[in-house]
């Protein structure tokens, strides 16, 4: 079952400079800030309420998030819904005909299991599960 909007992801060139004008517009500062090697992206994250805004930007040219800023410029990437169940979900969706990206769940920021939907079986949002690691 999908419980809440975990996060939302944004893609930007400037993770800095992103960090300074989000801490304005939300009126706080970042919580965490956390590469991931596996993405190749250095995130940053903020709260509101229950769900986070989360800045990426690509650490290498490989990356999602870099081949996204080349095509589409800056601006929101995905949208990630907590679980309760990954595995579950997972089933769930791939038998309701979604395409997965992942076999099975990998390790994402924040202390989450995750895996993403392709955007192209999602009316073009890439879709992210995630689920806290317990
Ligand atoms: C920090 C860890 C984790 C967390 O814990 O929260 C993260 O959030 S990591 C975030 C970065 N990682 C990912 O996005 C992994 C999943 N993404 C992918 O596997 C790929 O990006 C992709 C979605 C399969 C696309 O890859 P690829 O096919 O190599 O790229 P193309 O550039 O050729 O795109 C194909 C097609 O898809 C469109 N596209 C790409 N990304 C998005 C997107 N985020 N939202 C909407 N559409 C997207 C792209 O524009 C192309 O469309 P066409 O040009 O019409 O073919
Ligand atoms: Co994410």
């Amino acid at each position: 079952m999908m419980t809440n909007v975990e996060h939302i992801g944004i893609a930007v060139s400037d993770l800095l400079g992103a960090e300074t004008l989000y801490a304005a517009l939300l009126g706080a500062a970042p919580y965490k800030r956390e590469e991931v090697e596996s993405e190749q992206v250095l995130t940053s994250f903020f709260k509101v309420n229950q769900t986070k805004i989360e800045l990426l930007q690509a650490t290498g040219p490989d990356s999602a998030i870099a081949r996204f800023i080349a095509k589409k410029g800056e601006g929101i990437h995905h949208i990630a819904f907590e679980v309760d169940d990954i595995l579950a979900e997972m089933d769930r969706l791939r038998n309701a005909g979604f395409t997965l990206l992942n076999e099975s769940p990998k390790r994402g920021a924040d202390n989450k299991l995750v895996c993403f939907v392709h955007p192209k079986s999602a009316y073009g949002v890439l879709i992210e599960l995630c689920q806290e690691i317990r």
